[in-house]
């Protein structure tokens, strides 16, 4: 199966929404994502039912721990046959190493992504963490701190997908949260972009939550965004 460029991010409180959506959507259509918000409630069951219905999942619980925690959890996520599972970049290479020998070479083993600087963050809300703004110098340098400790990619800003590009090459994985078309609120992200920008500027997958899935109809948004990807002219 190709590599889907879509992430539906299945941001529900229980089960029930998620697999009626996964039941709507197909595995060549898009991949999934389970976050936090789903997993603390219905946890690994879940996960499992996803890839049992033959989508490649992404475990976005973003791992930010000591190296031996954060090679423990990534051994129990690929044991549930997760397709990406990610850690906080800012846990430093030595546990993003950790991460990843955890994860062994064999060809079916899950992906790993780093989170570099969460696209909710704004200069404002940097400076108060004690990062200096803009975002793309601290995304760079975390990037370049991932590729050196063999992870697959970053989540980054789409914003920020064509410096990661230069800085670490084609093959380094770009997943970019923070999609907004037009007519979707922007809610509390901040370093947004529209879909087909996202992938004009380089990113890789595209992470979609609430645009879709609070939408009147989840299906219509999903049409209209893949209409959007595709460059379809706007309908009448
Ligand atoms: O920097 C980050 C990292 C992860 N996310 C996650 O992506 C989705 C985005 O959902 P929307 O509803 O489209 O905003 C969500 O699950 C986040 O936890 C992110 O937004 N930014």
């Amino acid at each position: 199966m190709s590599d889907p460029k879509l992430i539906i991010a299945l941001d529900y409180p229980e089960a029930g929404p998620a697999l009626a959506l996964a039941d709507r959507l197909s595995p060549a259509r898009c991949a999934l994502k389970v976050g936090k918000e789903l997993f603390v409630a219905e946890g690994p069951r879940l996960v499992e039912q996803l890839v049992g219905r033959g989508y490649r999942v992404f475990l976005d619980l973003k791992f930010h721990d000591i190296p031996n925690t954060v090679a423990g959890a990534c051994r129990s996520a690929a044991r549930l046959g997760v397709w990406m599972v990610n850690v906080h970049a800012l846990g430093g290479s030595e546990m993003m190493q950790a991460a990843r020998e955890a994860l062994g070479d064999s060809n079916d083993r899950p992906l790993l992504t780093a989170v570099t600087v969460l696209t909710s963050h704004s200069d404002a809300t940097l400076h108060e963490i004690g990062l200096a703004g803009p975002a793309d110098g601290a995304v760079r340098r975390l990037a370049g701190l991932a590729q050196g400790a063999r992870v697959d990619g970053v989540v980054c800003s789409a914003q920020e997908a064509g410096l990661v590009r230069e800085t670490c090459g084609g093959a380094f994985l770009r997943v970019t949260p923070g999609i907004r078309p037009q007519w979707a609120a922007r809610g509390d992200q901040t370093r947004v972009l529209g879909p087909a920008q996202a992938l004009a500027r380089g990113a890789t997958h595209l992470v979609v939550g609430r645009p879709v899935t609070q939408a009147d109809d989840p299906m219509a948004a999903l049409h209209r965004l893949e209409a959007e990807l595709r460059g379809d002219p706007p309908a009448s």
